[in-house]
Protein backbone atom coordinates (compact mmCIF):
# COMPACT_ATOMS: atom_id res chain seq x y z
CA UNK A 1 0.00 0.00 0.00
CA UNK A 2 1.40 3.82 -0.70
CA UNK A 3 0.01 6.54 1.29
CA UNK A 4 0.41 10.01 -0.87
CA UNK A 5 0.50 13.07 1.56
CA UNK A 6 0.08 16.58 0.99
CA UNK A 7 -0.62 19.22 3.55
CA UNK A 8 -0.70 22.82 4.14
CA UNK A 9 2.09 24.07 5.56
CA UNK A 10 2.10 24.62 9.49
CA UNK A 11 -0.65 22.52 9.65
CA UNK A 12 1.71 19.95 11.94
CA UNK A 13 2.11 17.29 9.12
CA UNK A 14 4.82 15.67 11.27
CA UNK A 15 2.45 14.45 13.78
CA UNK A 16 0.41 12.46 11.01
CA UNK A 17 3.81 11.09 9.93
CA UNK A 18 5.29 9.75 13.08
CA UNK A 19 1.91 7.84 13.89
CA UNK A 20 2.03 6.73 10.78
CA UNK A 21 5.41 5.31 10.73
CA UNK A 22 5.53 4.11 14.90
CA UNK A 23 1.28 2.84 15.03
CA UNK A 24 1.03 1.52 11.61
CA UNK A 25 4.53 0.38 10.45
CA UNK A 26 4.68 2.85 7.38
CA UNK A 27 7.74 3.27 5.59
CA UNK A 28 9.32 6.22 3.94
CA UNK A 29 8.92 5.47 0.51
CA UNK A 30 11.62 7.68 -1.00
CA UNK A 31 14.07 6.28 1.33
CA UNK A 32 12.75 3.24 0.34
CA UNK A 33 12.51 3.69 -3.33
CA UNK A 34 16.96 4.71 -3.57
CA UNK A 35 17.10 1.23 -1.95
CA UNK A 36 15.36 -0.75 -4.29
CA UNK A 37 16.01 1.07 -7.08
CA UNK A 38 20.01 1.10 -6.10
CA UNK A 39 19.10 -3.23 -6.92
CA UNK A 40 17.67 -2.65 -10.12
CA UNK A 41 19.21 -3.41 -13.27
CA UNK A 42 19.48 -0.52 -16.07
CA UNK A 43 17.01 -2.18 -18.33
CA UNK A 44 14.57 -2.37 -15.74
CA UNK A 45 14.72 0.85 -14.86
CA UNK A 46 14.44 1.99 -18.69
CA UNK A 47 11.99 4.77 -20.46
CA UNK A 48 9.65 4.00 -16.35
CA UNK A 49 8.89 7.46 -15.00
CA UNK A 50 9.67 7.70 -11.49
CA UNK A 51 6.06 7.02 -9.96
CA UNK A 52 5.66 4.21 -12.61
CA UNK A 53 9.06 2.46 -11.12
CA UNK A 54 7.64 3.58 -7.39
CA UNK A 55 4.71 1.85 -7.80
CA UNK A 56 6.36 -1.55 -9.45
CA UNK A 57 8.35 -1.50 -6.04
CA UNK A 58 5.11 -0.61 -4.21
CA UNK A 59 3.48 -3.80 -5.99
CA UNK A 60 6.02 -6.15 -5.58
CA UNK A 61 5.82 -5.38 -1.78
CA UNK A 62 2.19 -5.18 -1.66
CA UNK A 63 1.95 -6.40 1.75
CA UNK A 64 4.21 -3.46 3.13
CA UNK A 65 3.37 0.11 3.85
CA UNK A 66 5.02 3.11 2.09
CA UNK A 67 4.59 7.14 2.64
CA UNK A 68 5.24 9.53 0.08
CA UNK A 69 5.08 12.88 -0.48
CA UNK A 70 3.01 14.14 -3.12
CA UNK A 71 3.97 17.90 -5.35
CA UNK A 72 2.46 17.55 -8.05
CA UNK A 73 -0.99 17.22 -9.57
CA UNK A 74 1.08 15.23 -12.34
CA UNK A 75 2.85 12.37 -10.61
CA UNK A 76 -0.67 12.36 -8.87
CA UNK A 77 -1.91 11.23 -12.11
CA UNK A 78 0.32 8.43 -12.04
CA UNK A 79 -0.42 7.22 -8.44
CA UNK A 80 -4.09 7.47 -8.62
CA UNK A 81 -4.02 4.38 -11.88
CA UNK A 82 -3.02 2.41 -9.02
CA UNK A 83 -5.62 0.57 -6.22
CA UNK A 84 -2.70 0.48 -4.06
CA UNK A 85 -2.66 3.89 -3.55
CA UNK A 86 -4.50 6.74 -1.29
CA UNK A 87 -4.29 10.45 -1.06
CA UNK A 88 -4.07 11.67 2.77
CA UNK A 89 -4.72 15.81 3.17
CA UNK A 90 -3.37 17.11 6.45
CA UNK A 91 -4.64 20.10 7.17
CA UNK A 92 -5.53 22.57 10.40
CA UNK A 93 -7.32 25.50 11.25
CA UNK A 94 -5.88 29.07 10.92
CA UNK A 95 -5.01 30.10 14.23
CA UNK A 96 -2.86 27.30 15.10
CA UNK A 97 -0.65 27.50 11.97
CA UNK A 98 -0.73 30.96 12.78
CA UNK A 99 1.08 29.90 15.99
CA UNK A 100 3.30 26.92 15.07
CA UNK A 101 4.50 29.58 11.85
CA UNK A 102 5.25 32.53 14.89
CA UNK A 103 7.00 29.55 16.99
CA UNK A 104 9.21 28.13 14.28
CA UNK A 105 10.73 31.55 13.19
CA UNK A 106 11.06 32.54 17.07
CA UNK A 107 12.87 29.26 17.27
CA UNK A 108 14.81 29.85 14.25
CA UNK A 109 15.61 33.25 14.69
CA UNK A 110 15.00 33.64 11.28
CA UNK A 111 16.24 37.58 9.97
CA UNK A 112 14.44 39.44 7.89
CA UNK A 113 11.18 37.85 8.98
CA UNK A 114 8.61 40.02 10.27
CA UNK A 115 6.27 38.16 13.05
CA UNK A 116 3.32 39.83 11.60
CA UNK A 117 -0.25 38.53 10.41
CA UNK A 118 0.59 40.26 6.54
CA UNK A 119 3.74 37.94 6.18
CA UNK A 120 1.90 34.81 7.59
CA UNK A 121 -1.12 35.48 4.62
CA UNK A 122 1.31 35.74 2.04
CA UNK A 123 2.39 32.21 3.05
CA UNK A 124 -0.41 30.79 2.95
CA UNK A 125 -0.88 32.13 -0.27
CA UNK A 126 1.30 31.21 -2.20
CA UNK A 127 1.36 27.44 -0.35
CA UNK A 128 -2.16 27.20 -1.48
CA UNK A 129 -1.72 28.29 -5.25
CA UNK A 130 0.30 24.95 -5.54
CA UNK A 131 -2.03 23.01 -3.52
CA UNK A 132 -5.46 23.89 -3.24
CA UNK A 133 -6.37 21.50 -6.06
CA UNK A 134 -4.20 18.28 -4.70
CA UNK A 135 -5.72 18.66 -1.43
CA UNK A 136 -9.12 18.91 -2.79
CA UNK A 137 -9.34 15.62 -4.56
CA UNK A 138 -7.66 13.64 -1.22
CA UNK A 139 -9.52 10.44 -0.53
CA UNK A 140 -9.05 11.61 3.23
CA UNK A 141 -8.30 14.64 5.11
CA UNK A 142 -6.93 14.87 8.78
CA UNK A 143 -7.39 17.90 10.64
CA UNK A 144 -4.67 18.18 13.25
CA UNK A 145 -5.82 21.30 15.61
CA UNK A 146 -6.69 21.17 18.63
CA UNK A 147 -6.05 17.62 18.73
CA UNK A 148 -4.45 15.15 21.32
CA UNK A 149 -2.15 12.57 19.61
CA UNK A 150 -4.80 10.12 21.17
CA UNK A 151 -7.32 12.03 18.74
CA UNK A 152 -5.04 11.99 15.59
CA UNK A 153 -4.47 8.45 16.36
CA UNK A 154 -8.42 7.33 16.42
CA UNK A 155 -8.79 9.34 13.30
CA UNK A 156 -5.92 7.81 11.50
CA UNK A 157 -7.09 3.86 12.56
CA UNK A 158 -10.44 5.17 11.44
CA UNK A 159 -8.76 5.61 8.29
CA UNK A 160 -6.93 2.56 7.45
CA UNK A 161 -9.20 0.54 7.91
CA UNK A 162 -11.05 1.57 4.94
CA UNK A 163 -10.50 -1.37 2.06
CA UNK A 164 -8.56 0.00 -0.56
CA UNK A 165 -10.90 -2.17 -2.83
CA UNK A 166 -14.75 -0.26 -2.93
CA UNK A 167 -17.34 -2.37 -1.45
CA UNK A 168 -19.37 -3.67 -3.70
CA UNK A 169 -22.21 -2.07 -2.69
CA UNK A 170 -20.50 1.22 -2.14
CA UNK A 171 -19.54 0.51 -5.32
CA UNK A 172 -23.35 0.60 -6.81
CA UNK A 173 -24.45 3.03 -5.02
CA UNK A 174 -21.95 5.07 -6.42
CA UNK A 175 -22.76 4.21 -10.14
CA UNK A 176 -26.78 5.69 -8.67
CA UNK A 177 -25.14 8.85 -7.47
CA UNK A 178 -23.32 9.15 -10.72
CA UNK A 179 -26.69 8.42 -12.45
CA UNK A 180 -28.46 11.11 -10.76
CA UNK A 181 -26.25 13.68 -12.00
CA UNK A 182 -27.85 12.93 -15.35
CA UNK A 183 -31.27 14.24 -14.09
CA UNK A 184 -33.30 16.81 -15.93
CA UNK A 185 -35.35 17.76 -13.16
CA UNK A 186 -35.01 20.99 -10.85
CA UNK A 187 -37.14 19.78 -7.93
CA UNK A 188 -34.00 17.38 -7.20
CA UNK A 189 -31.34 14.98 -7.91
CA UNK A 190 -32.40 10.79 -8.00
CA UNK A 191 -30.36 8.06 -9.66
CA UNK A 192 -30.97 4.21 -9.55
CA UNK A 193 -29.90 1.31 -10.97
CA UNK A 194 -31.11 -2.29 -11.71
CA UNK A 195 -28.62 -4.85 -10.91
CA UNK A 196 -28.88 -8.61 -11.88
CA UNK A 197 -26.92 -11.17 -10.18
CA UNK A 198 -25.12 -9.39 -8.45
CA UNK A 199 -22.70 -8.17 -11.56
CA UNK A 200 -25.07 -6.80 -14.69
CA UNK A 201 -26.19 -3.74 -14.53
CA UNK A 202 -29.29 -3.82 -16.45
CA UNK A 203 -30.40 -0.46 -16.63
CA UNK A 204 -29.78 3.39 -15.15
CA UNK A 205 -32.55 5.78 -14.33
CA UNK A 206 -32.89 9.42 -13.55
CA UNK A 207 -35.99 11.57 -12.77
CA UNK A 208 -37.08 13.81 -15.52
CA UNK A 209 -39.55 14.95 -18.33
CA UNK A 210 -40.22 12.14 -20.64
CA UNK A 211 -38.13 12.13 -23.85
CA UNK A 212 -39.04 14.62 -26.30
CA UNK A 213 -40.74 16.81 -24.72
CA UNK A 214 -38.53 19.98 -23.33
CA UNK A 215 -36.48 19.36 -20.20
CA UNK A 216 -38.13 20.44 -16.18
CA UNK A 217 -34.81 21.99 -16.08
CA UNK A 218 -35.69 24.23 -19.28
CA UNK A 219 -38.86 25.57 -17.29
CA UNK A 220 -40.99 22.74 -18.82
CA UNK A 221 -42.57 21.58 -15.24
CA UNK A 222 -45.55 24.16 -14.05
CA UNK A 223 -45.25 22.03 -10.59
CA UNK A 224 -41.38 22.35 -9.97
CA UNK A 225 -40.93 25.79 -11.05
CA UNK A 226 -43.50 26.39 -7.89
CA UNK A 227 -46.57 27.64 -10.10
CA UNK A 228 -48.82 24.68 -9.75
CA UNK A 229 -49.54 23.12 -6.50
CA UNK A 230 -47.54 20.03 -5.14
CA UNK A 231 -48.90 16.62 -6.14
CA UNK A 232 -47.88 14.16 -8.57
CA UNK A 233 -50.99 15.49 -11.21
CA UNK A 234 -49.25 18.82 -11.66
CA UNK A 235 -45.94 17.07 -12.31
CA UNK A 236 -44.28 16.07 -16.06
CA UNK A 237 -41.52 14.55 -14.28
CA UNK A 238 -41.29 11.14 -14.17
CA UNK A 239 -39.21 9.32 -10.77
CA UNK A 240 -35.81 7.48 -11.27
CA UNK A 241 -37.31 4.50 -10.36
CA UNK A 242 -40.28 4.61 -12.79
CA UNK A 243 -37.96 5.46 -15.50
CA UNK A 244 -35.40 2.48 -14.44
CA UNK A 245 -38.27 0.26 -14.65
CA UNK A 246 -39.54 1.45 -18.29
CA UNK A 247 -36.28 0.80 -19.22
CA UNK A 248 -35.49 -2.42 -17.98
CA UNK A 249 -38.71 -4.01 -18.88
CA UNK A 250 -39.41 -7.50 -18.24
CA UNK A 251 -35.44 -7.60 -17.47
CA UNK A 252 -36.36 -6.19 -14.44
CA UNK A 253 -37.44 -9.16 -12.60
CA UNK A 254 -35.17 -10.70 -10.13
CA UNK A 255 -33.11 -7.39 -10.31
CA UNK A 256 -32.16 -5.44 -7.04
CA UNK A 257 -32.94 -1.53 -6.98
CA UNK A 258 -29.70 0.68 -5.53
CA UNK A 259 -31.50 4.43 -5.08
CA UNK A 260 -30.03 7.55 -4.11
CA UNK A 261 -33.13 8.18 -2.15
CA UNK A 262 -35.74 6.07 -0.48
CA UNK A 263 -37.56 4.03 -3.62
CA UNK A 264 -40.96 5.78 -4.18
CA UNK A 265 -43.66 3.65 -1.95
CA UNK A 266 -45.96 3.74 -5.52
CA UNK A 267 -43.62 1.63 -6.85
CA UNK A 268 -43.03 -0.72 -3.80
CA UNK A 269 -47.52 -0.60 -4.19
CA UNK A 270 -46.97 -1.46 -7.90
CA UNK A 271 -44.52 -4.47 -6.90
CA UNK A 272 -47.02 -5.27 -4.31
CA UNK A 273 -50.34 -5.47 -7.11
CA UNK A 274 -48.17 -7.14 -9.23
CA UNK A 275 -47.45 -9.49 -6.29
CA UNK A 276 -51.24 -10.24 -5.63
CA UNK A 277 -51.98 -10.54 -8.94
CA UNK A 278 -49.49 -12.75 -9.70
CA UNK A 279 -50.66 -14.85 -7.07
CA UNK A 280 -54.09 -14.56 -7.37
CA UNK A 281 -53.51 -15.97 -11.17
CA UNK A 282 -51.79 -19.02 -9.83
CA UNK A 283 -49.02 -18.66 -12.17
CA UNK A 284 -46.59 -21.54 -11.26
CA UNK A 285 -43.40 -19.49 -12.71
CA UNK A 286 -44.48 -15.81 -11.74
CA UNK A 287 -46.06 -13.64 -14.42
CA UNK A 288 -45.10 -14.39 -17.81
CA UNK A 289 -44.56 -17.90 -16.78
CA UNK A 290 -40.99 -17.77 -17.37
CA UNK A 291 -38.11 -19.65 -15.91
CA UNK A 292 -35.39 -17.75 -15.33
CA UNK A 293 -31.73 -18.32 -13.79
CA UNK A 294 -31.25 -15.59 -11.50
CA UNK A 295 -31.32 -15.81 -8.02
CA UNK A 296 -34.94 -15.02 -7.41
CA UNK A 297 -35.42 -18.19 -9.75
CA UNK A 298 -37.53 -19.73 -6.58
CA UNK A 299 -40.18 -16.62 -7.23
CA UNK A 300 -42.94 -18.95 -5.92
CA UNK A 301 -41.36 -18.89 -2.77
CA UNK A 302 -40.31 -15.06 -2.51
CA UNK A 303 -43.74 -14.61 -3.33
CA UNK A 304 -45.30 -16.50 -0.63
CA UNK A 305 -42.25 -15.00 1.85
CA UNK A 306 -43.72 -11.55 1.03
CA UNK A 307 -47.32 -12.27 1.19
CA UNK A 308 -46.72 -13.83 4.59
CA UNK A 309 -45.00 -10.51 5.65
CA UNK A 310 -47.38 -8.50 4.19
CA UNK A 311 -50.29 -10.19 6.44
CA UNK A 312 -47.85 -9.97 9.63
CA UNK A 313 -47.90 -6.17 8.70
CA UNK A 314 -51.54 -6.15 7.81
CA UNK A 315 -52.58 -8.09 10.64
CA UNK A 316 -50.57 -5.64 12.69
CA UNK A 317 -52.38 -2.40 11.09
CA UNK A 318 -55.57 -4.08 11.50
CA UNK A 319 -55.65 -5.01 14.78
CA UNK A 320 -54.82 -2.18 17.49
CA UNK A 321 -56.06 -4.22 20.23
CA UNK A 322 -53.49 -6.67 19.92
CA UNK A 323 -51.43 -4.05 21.83
CA UNK A 324 -48.30 -4.64 19.70
CA UNK A 325 -45.40 -2.67 20.84
CA UNK A 326 -44.00 0.16 18.43
CA UNK A 327 -40.71 -0.81 18.69
CA UNK A 328 -42.13 -4.54 17.18
CA UNK A 329 -44.43 -2.94 14.91
CA UNK A 330 -41.72 -0.60 13.13
CA UNK A 331 -39.67 -3.71 12.86
CA UNK A 332 -42.03 -5.54 10.95
CA UNK A 333 -43.09 -2.51 8.45
CA UNK A 334 -39.43 -2.31 8.17
CA UNK A 335 -38.69 -5.61 7.11
CA UNK A 336 -41.73 -5.59 5.07
CA UNK A 337 -40.62 -2.05 3.19
CA UNK A 338 -36.72 -2.77 2.50
CA UNK A 339 -34.05 -5.37 2.64
CA UNK A 340 -36.09 -8.31 2.29
CA UNK A 341 -36.95 -9.89 -1.66
CA UNK A 342 -39.71 -7.83 -2.23
CA UNK A 343 -41.73 -10.26 -4.78
CA UNK A 344 -39.41 -9.23 -8.06
CA UNK A 345 -37.18 -6.98 -6.94
CA UNK A 346 -35.46 -6.30 -3.72
CA UNK A 347 -34.86 -2.36 -2.87
CA UNK A 348 -31.49 -1.10 -1.24
CA UNK A 349 -32.17 2.47 -0.03
CA UNK A 350 -30.23 4.93 0.50
CA UNK A 351 -29.83 5.22 4.20
CA UNK A 352 -28.13 7.58 6.45
CA UNK A 353 -26.13 5.17 7.32
CA UNK A 354 -24.49 5.58 4.12
CA UNK A 355 -23.05 9.21 4.17
CA UNK A 356 -21.72 10.17 0.59
CA UNK A 357 -18.23 10.88 1.77
CA UNK A 358 -17.39 7.77 3.93
CA UNK A 359 -18.92 5.62 1.28
CA UNK A 360 -17.63 7.10 -1.90
CA UNK A 361 -13.80 8.32 -0.82
CA UNK A 362 -12.61 9.82 -4.54
CA UNK A 363 -10.17 7.29 -4.85
CA UNK A 364 -9.86 5.80 -8.14
CA UNK A 365 -13.16 7.23 -9.23
CA UNK A 366 -13.10 9.24 -12.44
CA UNK A 367 -12.91 13.46 -11.60
CA UNK A 368 -15.11 15.03 -14.04
CA UNK A 369 -13.03 18.02 -15.26
CA UNK A 370 -14.20 20.68 -17.25
CA UNK A 371 -11.54 22.89 -18.44
O1 LIG B 1 -30.35 5.86 -19.04
C1 LIG B 1 -31.37 6.58 -18.99
C2 LIG B 1 -31.77 7.37 -20.07
C3 LIG B 1 -32.90 8.13 -19.95
N1 LIG B 1 -33.63 8.12 -18.81
C4 LIG B 1 -34.87 8.93 -18.71
C5 LIG B 1 -34.73 10.20 -17.94
C6 LIG B 1 -35.67 11.13 -18.61
O2 LIG B 1 -36.96 11.06 -17.99
C7 LIG B 1 -35.79 10.61 -20.02
C8 LIG B 1 -35.06 11.44 -21.04
O3 LIG B 1 -33.73 11.61 -20.67
P1 LIG B 1 -32.72 12.58 -21.52
O4 LIG B 1 -31.38 12.41 -20.84
O5 LIG B 1 -33.21 13.96 -21.41
O6 LIG B 1 -32.71 12.05 -22.91
O7 LIG B 1 -35.30 9.29 -20.02
C9 LIG B 1 -33.26 7.34 -17.76
O8 LIG B 1 -33.92 7.32 -16.70
N2 LIG B 1 -32.14 6.57 -17.86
Amino acid sequence: MLIGITYTIYSDKDRVIELLKNDHNFEDGETEFTKWKAELKDEEKRDKKNPELLLGMVKMNYERKYMIEIKTEEELHEYRKSILFLLLAVDSALSPRYENWVRDNRNNQKENVKIDVSEFMKKIDNDNKEKYKIMSVADFTVSTDHKSNDELKQEISKILKNPLRSLKEDYFMYLAEVTASRTNCMSRKVGCILVKDDYRVIATGYNGAPKYIDNCIDGRCERCKGIKEEGRDNCICLHAEENVLLIAGREAEGCTLYCTTEANKNIEKEEEAKRESNTKNDNPKGKGGEASNTKNDNSEDKIEEANRENNTKNEIENNPEDKIEDKARKEAEDKAKVGTVNGKISLIPYTPKTKRFELYPFRNMPHATHE
